[in-house]
């Protein structure tokens, strides 16, 4: 039974449009809660493969203007689960990805786009907009962090929905100059320390994080992190004035979707008891990315190429990696000059290192299905998600010791070797000395085999499922529920 309803306002949903975890994260959501009477439904905007995806749509409102132009709400579903869609030609319809052009340069107007998001998501939220109110406003990230501040300021005598905001990365802010608030149509006070004003301007994060009834990220660690100036990148003074209305709840991984077992993308299928077969996704591997087939160590790379994942110093490390027999398959994208320095590396080193910039799903799964180990260098992670990825395909998570990866990964130190509860390797900190370290000591651990398999093992029955955070989500709806 149902008792509690939730609308999730996100930016990305999996599997209708991805460019991270976020979206992995808001795709699981909604069956990580079912199973505790919770109800969600998720608010996205109506990017064209949005529109395309979700087949048979019916309005549910029509905005003459909303925040300066037309727009409908849309009444779809998709798989078998509820979704509501901003359909707003003016800000969405637009070849491209969501956030920038096919150049990358970022839309000019992403202010006024998640504005308008976040707008309509507190209407319906409220029962403004041709549904029925919901119990709980859930934002994520800096695109819906507006959410929050157009319920506060809104309707004083309408009933208002509690609200929770997850800070999925701080590192992007949504920070716009002051000459943006006049557009948000907020009342003049919202301009102001305790609303959404931020060094002049207006910080969208800020003003959900100062706002919402409680505030999550995405593990307990990052939670921690948050609260120091290294990594609460100016927002740590608020983060403590909020301390009681902050948790972690770490992410989960959709099981069905990541399962090597029955994972189509896979050449060879296996289990915790068939590892062996991950050698034909090994050799499938080392035929994707050009590289010499061996039985030495196989390193993989599934990242966004920026300075938070550590790309600089993977750079800086390759040769070393090369020099003990390692090879290293990467998929990713992003910063030129990161690419620049990967091609490179792939060609001082042919058949030992093979780069593919770009995003591929597909070859995501296959990676993880046939590389020994993925390397994680990160210099801070809220979560992270191809760690957990890795330990449920066997593929051994080598990581730095921050955030989630701190939280998610049990370091082969000989105790957690000795008691077989390790599932991969930590190093700190992230430069070239801890991630050279690291990798020594993982291709020395490759060597002995028992103990590789065992960690391998260890990994894959660790519980990375949504059964524990699908619980914790729920309980904060509730408790906030009471609260209201
Ligand atoms: N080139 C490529 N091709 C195919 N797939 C690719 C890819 N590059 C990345 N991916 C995929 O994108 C996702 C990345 O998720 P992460 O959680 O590791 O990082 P991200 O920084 O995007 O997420 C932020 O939000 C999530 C969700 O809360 C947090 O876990 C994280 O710490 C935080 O930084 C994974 O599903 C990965 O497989």
């Amino acid at each position: 039974m149902t008792d509690l309803t939730v609308l999730s306002v996100a930016s990305e949903c999996w599997p209708l449009v991805k460019t991270g975890g976020l979206a992995d994260v808001v795709g699981a959501l909604p069956a990580a809660v079912a199973p505790h009477g919770i109800a969600m439904t998720r608010f996205l905007p109506g990017y064209p493969a949005v529109m395309r995806a979700l087949g048979r749509k019916r309005t549910v409102h029509k905005y003459a203007a909303l925040l300066g132009t037309p727009a409908r709400i849309l009444a779809g579903r998709h798989d078998d689960r509820p979704i509501l869609v901003l359909d707003a030609p003016a800000f969405y319809d637009r070849d491209g990805g969501p956030y920038a052009d096919a150049m990358g340069r970022d839309w000019f107007d992403n202010g006024l786009r998640f504005a308008a998001l976040a707008k309509a998501g507190a209407d319906i939220a409220t029962g403004r907009a041709g549904v029925k109110a919901f119990d709980v406003l859930h934002a994520h990230d800096w695109q819906a962090g507006l959410a929050p501040a157009y319920l506060v300021y809104g309707d004083a005598s309408e009933r208002r929905p509690a609200s929770v905001m997850t800070v999925h990365n701080m590192a992007f802010q949504g920070y716009f100059g002051a000459d943006f608030f006049p557009r948000l149509e907020l009342p003049r006070t919202a301009f102001s320390i305790e609303g959404v004003e931020y060094h002049g301007g207006v910080g969208m994060l800020k003003a959900g994080m100062m706002l919402a009834d409680a505030i999550t990220t995405v593990s307990p660690g990052y939670a921690d992190e948050i609260r120091k100036p290294q990594f609460g990148m100016g927002l740590e003074g608020l983060i403590e004035g909020r301390q009681d209305r902050l948790s972690g709840i770490v992410n989960g991984i959709d099981t069905q979707q990541w399962n090597p077992a029955t994972d189509a993308a896979l050449a060879a299928p296996f289990t915790a008891k068939t590892l062996g077969a991950r050698m034909g996704n090994k050799r499938a591997v080392e035929a994707a990315f050009g590289l010499t087939p061996d039985h030495g160590p196989l390193f993989t790379v599934i990242s966004r190429l920026t300075w938070q994942k550590g790309m600089d110093v993977l750079i800086e490390v390759i040769d070393h990696l090369v020099g003990l027999g390692g090879r290293l398959a990467l998929l990713g994208t992003g910063d030129a000059a990161i690419e620049a320095g990967l091609h490179a590396a792939a060609a001082r080193h042919p058949g030992r290192v093979g780069i593919r910039i770009g995003y591929d799903e597909e070859l995501a799964h296959l990676l993880q299905g046939g590389a020994d180990a993925i390397l994680v260098p990160s210099r801070f992670e809220p979560c992270g998600l191809t760690q957990l990825y890795g330990l449920a395909y066997g593929c051994v998570p080598v990581v730095a010791r921050t955030g989630g990866l701190g939280d998610t990964v049990v370091d082969a130190n000989v105790a957690a070797i000795a008691a077989r509860a390790a599932t991969g390797i930590q190093f700190s900190p992230v430069n070239y000395e801890g991630l050279a370290d690291a990798i020594t000591r993982t291709i020395r651990l490759y060597g002995d085999a028992p103990t590789w398999r065992q960690i391998q093992r260890s990994g894959m029955a660790t519980d990375f499922s949504w059964a524990k955070s699908g619980a914790d989500y729920a309980a904060l709806y509730r408790g906030l529920k009471e609260q209201q």
